[in-house]
Order: C-alpha cells, then structure tokens, then sequence
C-alpha cells in the first residue's frame, strides 16, 4: 500500500509579525512543511495557476504532498508564546478579584495548589488545562507547576504526550506560604528540583524543558535562591522564571527581607539568577536602576496586562521596556489573569498602553522609533504574542514566524467562525480569497486579535504535528 504522505503544502493567507514594527501580510503564500515538522520554503505571493510551477522549482510534486487550501477568512499565523501562567491555577481562574497580591496568594492561591499533592487531582486538572491551552493557540508556554515533584512530572508527561512545547519548573518555596503549602527545607526543595531536571531531560523530545522557578523572593531563603544560583551555573543554558514587583505590599516585604540589595531585581543578580533566559513576571514597578540591571543581564519581562488589572497591581510600562531594548513576551498568568487565552493578554496590553499614554503629562516623544506614551501598534501587540516571547524564551531562531528553516508552531485562524462579528457579509458578496488583499488582511487580523476566541483557532500545529483546535482535520 501507498504511504500517505506527510510533507504539507498551505496556499492562502499567512499573517506574521517580524519586528516590533513590521507585519508580513501575504494573502497568497505557498508554504511547505517537511515530514519532520520544519518549515522548509514560503513563498510570499503565488498566483493559483503558478502553484505547482512554484512546488517544482522547489523540488516537490502536488502527488507527494497533502496539499491544504485555506478559504475565506482564513489564514496561518504562528502559535502563540505564553511566556507566564500557572497550571496548577486553572482550578481558578476567575475567583479572588477582590484581593490584591498578597492576600490573593494566602487567601486563594496556595489552598488550590496544595491539592496537587494528591497525583489523580494532578493528572485530571493538568490533562484539560493542557488541552485547554493548546485550543487557544498557544504553542509555547512557560508553566510553573506547584512544588510537589510527582505532579509536575505529571504536568510534563501530559505536555510531551499531546506534544506542547512546553518549559515546566516546580516551584520552589520554603518560606511566608502556609504551613501546609511550602517545602521543608532549602535542601528538600534543591534535590527535587535536580530530579526534575533529569526527569525532563530524559524525555526523549525535547519540546518540553525544564526551567528554574523560585516562586518569588519572599518565598525562598537565601540558602535556597544560593542553591539555584549554583543549580543555575551548572546548567547555563537552562530558563529561569519567577515573580518581580508586581504589587507595592510584595516590594516592600522583600526590602525588608533582603536589606543589603538595593532593589528586587538586586536580589535575584545576587544570586546568578538574572541572566539570559530569565522570564521576570510583571515588573510592574520598576525602577529605572532595575530596568538597566535586567537590560544588561539580557533578561527579558513577561507583560501580564490580564493579571496586574485583575489583582489591581498596575500598569507595567512595557513602552519603556521596548525603548530600553528590554526583550518582553505576554503572559495570562493564570489565576491572576481570568483568562486562558494570549488573546485576552494582547487586548488588556493594548489597553493598558493606552492608559498610560492617556495619563502622560509630558507629549509623546515625536521619534517613530519610540513607543514610549504612545498606544502598542498592532505590529508591536502581535509582536509580543509571538516573537517577542520565543526570543524572550530563547527560542526565535526556532518558532515564532513562519520562516524557512524555523519549525511549524502555527494556527489557522478562521474568522468566519465563532463571535467574530461581520467579516462574512462581504464574502455574502463575493469576496474571494484572491480578493483578500494585504489592507482587507490586516484588517481581520486586528478583528481576530480584538474580537476572536477559542473557535476561531481552527487547527493548532506544533512541529508540525496537529495538537489542537477547534476543528481538527
Ligand atoms: N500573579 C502571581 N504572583 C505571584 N507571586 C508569587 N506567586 C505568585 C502567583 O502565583 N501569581
Ligand atoms: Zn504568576
């Protein structure tokens, strides 16, 4: 019998963002994935009737591939990067707006995670989040589990079996939790972070990668943040991700808690944890110092808009951060934020840069090389969901464009579907795909950003593998 063939081939519509200031917009792409899930040529603007001159100067025949045409209203655009959330949260989501920070942790957050210590809660609560996450779209995501060992290998067994690309920490916390929620000692909690990292590493794909996650400062005695600064020297590569002012009451308890560090982000450069590849949540209050420290250790901040509105911490000044050359990614950072999906993120970043620059008191700085008081332009705003967070990630030589080379972490959107409103009353007239010019592309693209959900992610691909969707083929 005949093998099916896995090479893929798309011809529509392909939205990516390739800078902070520059979207790619093709209504009539050629793309082709190879067997092994890496993208392997794009051509921006093909006619229909040149398709399969276009595959033979590449070297492929129609007869070898599945070839896919996209319809009306649809495109492929790269997955999305959450940079930050909490699976051990979705349980949730939703719950304890009436609290800020530190009270929502003690109030809300920490009994929720303490039912993972039970492996069954684990798996079932780990299996939907998962699953829930990759329908939006999302085909990186940075996870912190909770500090038990046997659920967040739990959490990245289900990653690696549905095929998310995925970094997985377990938390550490050995202090100002509860008494029933936190690690016994520095000693226990380091050991099991060892464990993890092997457990992960002998998966055999490395979709999915550990990463270093001390809680936040207030939670981790210095014995134990010295002991991930060494666990952190011995693996060079390897991301870290915590927690930085994120909320006035949260700063000033970690002032207290280390005096001898002249700022939070001190703290963490303290103990080697400020590096490449440190994912620092919030960041919502940062001085200017910090923000030079952060830039010159090439560490980078998850914006987590949903989470600082919900948990009335404030406003991140993510403008400022992009005019630094600060690299910055989203995150939903579940349960703060309500919201599973990177979409919800990128409406409540655009809102909040128009907050700040409403309350501005000083005229936007004229340069067009600014952001600064300015509202994020789409580009910037699509930018975030997807580039800026693999190279915040360390992976933009690998996801978040479609670019030969880079491997198929993509969705296809569908905006004729779900509650995006209006888009099919000019296809009533005959719009056709070669009719979706660049302008009309952009504009479902802002209508999907601003109006879309869950349905309108009609297929999720990781590495070329199907992984999720709406309407899976
Ligand atoms: N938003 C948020 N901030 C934190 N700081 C320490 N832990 C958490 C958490 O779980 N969520
Ligand atoms: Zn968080």
């Amino acid at each position: 019998m005949a093998q099916r063939p896995t090479r893929r081939v798309f011809y529509g519509s392909l939205v990516h963002a390739t800078s902070l200031r520059h979207i790619q917009a093709c209504p009539r792409a050629l793309i082709g994935v190879s067997d092994d899930g890496v993208i392997d040529w794009v051509l921006d603007d093909v006619d229909s009737a040149s398709i399969q001159d276009a595959m033979i100067s590449k070297g492929w025949q129609i007869e070898d591939v599945d070839f896919i045409e996209l319809g009306f209203g649809q495109w492929i655009m790269p997955g999305f990067v959450d940079t930050h959330t909490h699976a051990p949260q979705y349980p949730n989501m939703g719950i304890g707006g009436q609290y800020e920070l530190l009270d929502w942790l003690k109030n809300v957050t920490f009994p929720t995670e303490a039912k993972f210590e039970d492996v069954e809660y684990a798996k079932k609560a780990y299996t939907s989040v998962v699953q829930r996450v990759l329908d939006c779209g999302t085909t990186t995501c940075c996870y912190y589990a909770t500090l038990h060992l046997q659920a967040t290998r739990v959490l990245a067994d289900i990653c690696h079996a549905k095929g998310q690309r995925a970094f997985i920490g377990k938390c550490n916390m050995d202090r100002h939790a509860s008494e029933t929620y936190q690690e016994s000692s520095p000693a226990q909690s380091l050991a099991d972070t060892e464990t993890i990292i092997s457990y992960i590493g002998s998966l055999e794909d490395p979709l999915v990668q550990p990463i270093l996650t001390p809680r936040f400062a207030i939670a981790c005695c210095d014995d134990l943040l010295a002991g991930l600064g060494t666990i952190a020297s011995q693996h060079p590569d390897m991301a870290i991700q915590t927690h930085i002012s994120e909320n006035p009451s949260e700063i000033a308890f970690t002032g207290e808690l280390f005096p001898d560090c002249d700022t939070y982000a001190h703290v963490y450069d303290k103990f080697g944890l400020l590096r490449e590849k440190t994912i620092l949540a919030h960041g919502v209050h940062l001085k200017d110092d910090e923000l030079d420290l952060i830039k010159s250790r090439n560490a980078g901040i998850s914006h987590c808009p949903t989470s600082n509105f919900h948990l009335s911490s404030g406003i991140a000044n993510v403008a400022d951060m992009l005019d630094r050359g600060i690299k910055v990614g989203l995150g939903t950072d579940v349960s703060g934020g309500y919201s599973p999906s990177i979409l919800t993120a990128i409406q409540h970043a655009s809102i909040a840069s128009k907050v700040l620059a409403f309350q501005a008191s000083s005229p936007p700085d004229s340069s067009p090389s600014s952001f600064s008081q300015k509202q994020l332009p789409l580009s910037a705003l699509l930018y975030l969901a997807t580039l800026g967070g693999a190279d915040l990630c360390g992976l933009s030589s690998v996801i978040g464009t479609i670019t030969p080379g880079k491997q198929f972490d993509a969705i296809l959107v569908d905006v004729t579907k779900g509650g995006v409103e209006g888009i099919w009353v000019e296809q009533e007239v005959g719009e056709e795909l070669g009719v979706q010019n660049k302008a009309r592309l952009l504009e479902m693209l802002e209508k999907f950003l601003f109006c879309g959900d869950s349905r309108n992610v009609r297929t999720v691909w990781v590495k070329g593998r199907v992984v999720g969707g709406a309407q899976k083929p």
